[in-house]
């Protein structure tokens, strides 16, 4: 019987889920005790392994959250929305500590955590890499820095496969920009220009979004002023750097208090 811990992996056959799989099966801190997929998914009831046309891992995907949970003594979930609502309060039953990456939430659905954050550890950021954790605080200076001669702009690019926009990590730099500059960015968010739009109003933030290929993901933040721009710029050109901050997370969170955390709270940024 191993004392390390046990991991749950939701979204298990999705291009995060994978992963996930991979980067466990290489660290010597932590096992996979249970993989996770939506009812009526293929992989439900066969051994992970061989649904990912490699050896038996001795993991079977289910469709029963609960089940897998509670051998866990964490979840990490790259889902859905929806399904990630459902997950945190199943992982708060087990106690496990839920890393969550799901984009595209709510502010009503993020409110919606609450309740499972009083009875377990939740570590949620739109971005687990430590480059673009880096990459806010930046983008938090050069805001307080610059005054609003300086308009900003986020731009960001990812595969053809993506449901939401603007990406997670690009409200995440379009927060430090407005924290930065000690506004709310609900008050000055400038998204999807179309058509006759008017003169850029000054002291927005616009976001645009390209979607295309395989792309992994690539932000931008520029800075645009009267004679020089400043552009800061991470491109990811690999999953495992998300992965591994999860997986992180999944780690530092343990025998914390229950409560919300991100990643800034784990890189201790
Ligand atoms: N925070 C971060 O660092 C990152 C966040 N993401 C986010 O993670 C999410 C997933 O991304 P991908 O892996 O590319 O998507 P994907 O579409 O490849 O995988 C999602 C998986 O979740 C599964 N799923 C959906 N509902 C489920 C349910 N109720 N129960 C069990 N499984 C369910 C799907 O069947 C699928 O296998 C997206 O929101 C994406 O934006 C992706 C990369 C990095
Ligand atoms: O969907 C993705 O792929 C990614 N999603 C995250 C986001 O929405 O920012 C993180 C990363 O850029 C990849």
């Amino acid at each position: 019987m191993s004392h390390l811990p046990g991991i749950a992996v939701t979204g298990v056959s999705g291009r995060m889920g994978q992963m996930l799989v991979r980067i466990i099966g290489e660290s010597y801190k932590c096992r996979l005790v249970g993989a996770v997929e939506r009812s009526g998914h293929d992989w439900v009831g066969a051994d992970l392994g061989s649904a990912m046309g490699a050896a038996s891992l001795g993991v079977t995907v289910t469709d029963d959250p609960l089940e897998a949970f509670s051998q866990a003594q964490a979840v990490i979930d790259f889902t859905a929305p929806e399904a990630t609502l459902e997950f945190a309060g199943m992982a708060a039953q087990a106690r496990a500590v839920h890393v969550i990456g799901t984009t595209g939430m709510t502010d009503e659905q993020i409110a919606r955590l609450e309740p499972a954050a009083r009875h377990a550890v939740i570590i949620r950021a739109g971005n687990m890499s430590l480059g673009v954790n880096l990459l806010v605080q930046l983008t938090k200076k050069v805001a307080a820095a610059l005054d609003e001669d300086f308009d900003v702009e986020v731009i960001e690019a990812h595969h053809h496969h993506k449901v939401d926009a603007p990406s997670g990590t690009a409200l995440m730099l379009g927060e430090a920009a407005a924290e930065g500059r000690g506004v709310a960015l609900a008050d000055v968010s400038d998204r999807g220009r179309d058509g006759i739009t008017g003169a850029r109003k000054r002291g927005d933030i616009g976001f645009s979004a390209i979607r295309g290929g395989d792309i992994v993901g690539e932000h931008d933040v520029l800075f645009a002023g009267p004679g020089e721009r400043i552009v800061l710029r991470h491109l990811a050109t690999d999953r495992a750097i998300f992965a591994r901050g999860a997986l992180k997370a999944a780690l530092w969170g343990q025998g914390k208090a229950p409560g919300q955390y991100d990643m800034m709270d784990v890189l201790g940024l």
